[in-house]
């Protein structure tokens, strides 16, 4: 029987899990796709149960291919979520995940009666729409029964931490993103939640990311053949579980990962300044930092292109061959633009009310057209990010690459070409859950022996004719936005 360490991450489009041996191999992986549900316009909520019953799918479906002993489990999972659960641990409603900008309204009194700059300093993040403490507010507000019923708030891998083990805890790196977390002091945000009116002891226990949060319970080892008494690493955020695991011991490296959203990220010695855009928050190793940027729909958004608009399954197959025609178009996609902010923007400004567009359409182009224009208005986006953080202090000469998009020639070499930068394609891409797994064998004292940094693949390099080319596209994108920032926001 060999020993291998677990590490699950809850994506946004799918859960994943890897087991790893003690060496970083992987052994075996699987995944599990969930639907977003958007009921109204601005809404994105997801079932809880429906991520727990992927969860246990894919943990059974990696253990199926053993025999082996779990030394430990890691958690990763989207960040920004909320998860109201009851003195029974039942959901009082649908996670409201943080693509959502339902809670326009409450933006604006978090605003009026806390004010932005206090938001940011306390709290490392700015008032915008998606984020727990946020959506918690909508809650308190439009459904009343929902709010009062619930015992605690999660993020949505501490949910999946509660099902697995009993313990309701998160930790640093998520509670970091929920905006109801104090990261000066490691304390839950009390005073801005006062001032709101909501009710501080909602907030769960903090425990470091580094440490065991608790065992796997008889119930769950029934779901997902694990043993009981197996132990649950705190784990962390995804993005703060993959820089675990992406190499970026370079300082001069900056991550970025092409998954549901895009995000831009990297650990940093000091919390970054807030007034270069970026988000900031704690990192799982404490006493260090990670500062991100997003691009609220990257794959989410090419995911909708495939399904909604052209009419296609969102198969895997479907996806590729999808990625394969937008990689044949020429740079540029022939005059077509896409500015890609389909569920707003947060970073380097919030406005949830920003929707996407696309500029230059002609009899001329077709599906494959559209979906490279969408590539590339993302990537711009991401570049904007990358530059902020060199804005920063922080020196970028290098991307890694990662996440389910990054599979795509397309995707790859459009980020190259649109930030002028090398990109090496990490052999991980599965970076969360690679890096949860990474975390859970820390967390019971057995390192990994293995040195990520080389867990690379091929290094794209900038085509100096694309640059030219996107180095328009850049201007041009800003124009359009900048010429759409008055728009009437339509009534909903
Ligand atoms: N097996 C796959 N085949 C084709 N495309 C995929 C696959 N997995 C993910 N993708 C693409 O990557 C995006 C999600 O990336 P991923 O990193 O898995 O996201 P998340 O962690 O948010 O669930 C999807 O929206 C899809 O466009
Ligand atoms: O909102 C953010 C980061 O601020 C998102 O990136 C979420 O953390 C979800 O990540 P993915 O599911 O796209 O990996």
């Amino acid at each position: 029987m060999r020993d291998v360490y677990l590490g699950v991450d809850l994506g946004t489009s799918s859960a994943k899990a890897v087991l790893l041996d003690g060496q970083g191999l992987v052994l075996a992986q699987a995944q599990s796709r969930y639907d977003v549900h958007r009921p109204a316009s601005d809404w994105a909520e997801q079932d809880p149960e429906s991520w727990w019953r992927a969860v246990c799918g894919v943990i059974s479906d990696v253990l199926s291919r053993g025999p082996f002993r779990v030394l430990s489990v890691g958690l990763a999972g989207q960040m920004h979520g909320l998860v109201l659960v009851d003195d029974a641990g039942l959901p009082t409603r649908n996670a409201i995940i943080w693509s959502d900008s339902r809670s326009r309204a409450q933006e604006r009194i978090w605003a009026d009666r806390v004010g932005n700059d206090t938001v940011t300093t306390t709290t490392g993040f700015p008032i915008a729409t998606g984020f727990a403490g946020v959506s918690l507010s909508w809650v308190r507000d439009e459904e009343p029964e929902a709010y009062g019923r619930a015992s605690t708030v999660l993020l949505p891998k501490d949910f999946i931490r509660y099902r697995l083990t009993g313990e309701l805890s998160t930790e640093p790196t998520d509670a970091g993103g929920s905006l109801l977390y104090d990261i000066r002091h490691h304390t839950p945000a009390t005073a801005i939640m006062s001032e709101l009116e909501l009710d501080p002891d909602l907030f769960p226990s903090v425990v470091p990311s580094l440490s065991v949060s608790g065992a796997v319970s008889s119930e769950a080892a029934r779901e997902t053949g694990l043993a009981a008494g197996t132990p649950v690493a705190a784990g962390g955020s995804d993005q703060s579980m993959g820089t675990m695991v992406l190499g970026l011991e370079d300082p001069s490296r900056v991550a970025i990962a092409i998954s549901s959203g895009g995000t831009v990220f990297k650990r940093t010695a000091r919390p970054l300044d807030s007034r270069f855009g970026l988000h900031v928050m704690p990192h799982a190793v404490e006493g260090t930092w990670l500062a991100m940027g997003v691009v609220l729909s990257a794959g989410l958004g090419i995911d909708w292109l495939a399904d909604r608009v052209f009419g296609e399954q969102r198969s895997p197959a479907a996806l590729s061959a999808l990625m394969a025609d937008a990689d044949d178009v020429p740079a540029g996609s022939e005059g077509l633009m896409f500015s890609a902010a389909l569920a707003g923007t947060r970073t380097p400004r919030v406005d949830a009310s920003r929707r996407g567009s696309l500029v230059g359409l002609g009899f001329e182009h077709g599906k494959a057209h559209i979906a490279r224009a969408m590539v590339e208005g993302v990537c711009v986006g991401l570049d904007a990010s990358v530059r902020s953080m060199a804005q920063a202090g922080e020196p970028i000469r290098e991307i890694v690459v990662s996440g389910g998009g990054a599979r795509f020639p397309v995707w790859r070499q459009t980020l190259s070409d649109v930030t002028g930068l090398p990109v090496v394609v990490s052999s991980d891409l599965e970076h969360s859950a690679m890096g949860a797994a990474s975390t859970g064998a820390l967390a019971v004292g057995r390192p990994l022996e293995t040195d990520f940094g080389t867990h690379v693949g091929e290094t794209i390099h900038p085509d100096p004719a694309a640059v030219a080319v996107y180095s328009e596209l850049r201007s041009e994108l800003a124009s359009v936005e900048l010429a759409l920032a008055n728009r009437k926001e339509p009534q909903s």
